[in-house]
């Protein structure tokens, strides 16, 4: 088991040695035994993917699992097999919801209200953001929200601050960004080394900077009836967005959010209510979350285990959000790693009605919310909003 162990996957990337075969241990049934020639691309999915200085994987998967314990649940997790039938090409009977083109139009609608605002009160919106350490998929997502800044028009602050910041320094740096009026919206990128208190940092931002949406009181005016929290966080906004956008109808229809994390599955399932579903949320611990799920029209998987949902996960016609991106090795791709969902996308494709894809579906859709949100809250600043 590695030493960053917070979630489920977090304990899956592990390297051994049995009967002089060496191997990596993507979750409890799946070990991949490792070729001399594979040995780099192991050791460069595990750089990608863990804290300095630890054995455990898990970036991502860990927002995702929360306080979860999925590693436990050895029933959910696929045979390696499945997960290299999945690397085939399939003609998928479903549609496939594209992400990255919807996330690249909305980027083009937000470029266009910049400039609007930029002509009529002279400023364009700032997104500042805080990054402290080096694990390399933190800094992919923060160079792409840097990027995405620079395509949109937003103004980009940005922090780096070592693996070793303290608390109060990273406090500062907040503190900064809220005086200055510049910056419309802060984020930290998540998660922070394991000495630094989430809650305080998060807590610290000024609300009506909280881009990310996971300021407690824009959490909490999500859970309640009649409040509107001034950020939904990017992840489950680009879910919902994803539908509205594809003409899923979400009102009156059963969802199942498998996953109860801060960043996605409890926000998620909050804002599956707000739009007038019944929602279930499925976790480590419920009891046949097959049978559960089999019972959803709409499904957003955010476990972060690769391929745990299956055919007989799915009722037919279901429409599926896969929010997971697990790497799984694989020789034959450039990194040596390729990213897989949590849904079993060739067995899903032949039942669902619409499917995300990983990579290419929810992910840009994270980015493109955001820089709605930072937008929203330049409006805001300079009065700008409609109604
Ligand atoms: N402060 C935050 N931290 C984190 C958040 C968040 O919303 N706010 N979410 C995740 C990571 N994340 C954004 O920060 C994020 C994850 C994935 C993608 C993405 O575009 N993925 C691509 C694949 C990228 C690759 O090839 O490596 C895809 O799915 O197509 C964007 C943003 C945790 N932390």
């Amino acid at each position: 088991m590695g030493a960053c162990m917070p979630g489920a996957a977090v304990s899956q990337l592990v390297m051994g040695r049995a009967n002089s075969q060496r191997f990596l241990v993507i979750s409890p049934r799946i070990r991949v035994q490792i070729s001399d020639s594979k040995a780099v691309s192991a050791a460069g999915l595990k750089r990608k993917f863990c804290t300095a200085g630890s054995i455990g994987g898990g970036a991502f998967w860990s927002e995702l699992s929360g306080l979860d314990n999925w590693a436990a649940r050895r029933d959910l997790h696929p045979c390696q097999a499945i997960i290299e039938e999945d690397s085939a090409v399939v003609e998928p009977t479903a549609s496939v919801i594209d992400g990255k083109a919807i996330a690249q139009q909305i980027k083009g609608e937000i470029a266009e209200e910049v400039a609007r605002m930029k002509e009529a009160v002279g400023k364009v919106p700032g997104l500042a953001v805080l990054l402290v350490g080096s694990r390399k998929d933190s800094e992919t997502y923060v160079r792409s929200k840097k990027k995405a800044c620079e395509e949109v028009g937003i103004k980009s602050f940005s922090i780096d601050l070592p693996e070793d910041a303290s608390q109060n320094e990273i406090l500062k740096h907040v503190y900064e960004f809220n005086d200055n009026p510049g910056v419309h919206g802060i984020l930290v990128q998540l998660p922070l080394p394991r000495h630094i208190d989430e809650e305080k940092v998060v807590g610290a931002i000024n609300i009506a900077k909280d881009v990310d949406g996971f300021h407690p009181l824009n959490i909490g005016r999500l859970a309640m009836q009649g409040r509107k929290p001034l950020f939904i966080p990017c992840t489950p906004r680009g879910c919902i967005e994803l539908l509205i956008r594809s003409g899923v109808e979400i009102k009156g229809k059963h969802a199942v959010v498998i996953g109860r994390s801060n960043v996605v599955g409890m926000p998620a399932a909050l804002l599956l209510q707000r739009h007038n579903a019944t929602v279930t949320v499925v976790h480590s611990y419920t009891p046949n979350p097959a049978e559960v799920t089999r019972n959803a029209d709409i499904i957003i998987a955010a476990a972060g285990v690769a391929h745990m949902v299956r055919t007989d996960w799915l009722k037919p016609g279901a429409v599926v959000i896969d929010v997971g991106i697990n790497p799984v090795e694989d020789p034959s791709a450039k990194r040596g790693y390729r990213l897989v969902g949590d849904v079993c996308y060739r067995e899903a494709c032949t039942i669902a009605s619409a499917i995300t894809p990983v990579p290419g579906g929810v992910g840009p859709m994270t980015i493109a919310m955001l820089m709605k949100n930072t937008l929203e809250a330049a409006k805001r600043a300079y009065d700008q909003t409609e109604g």
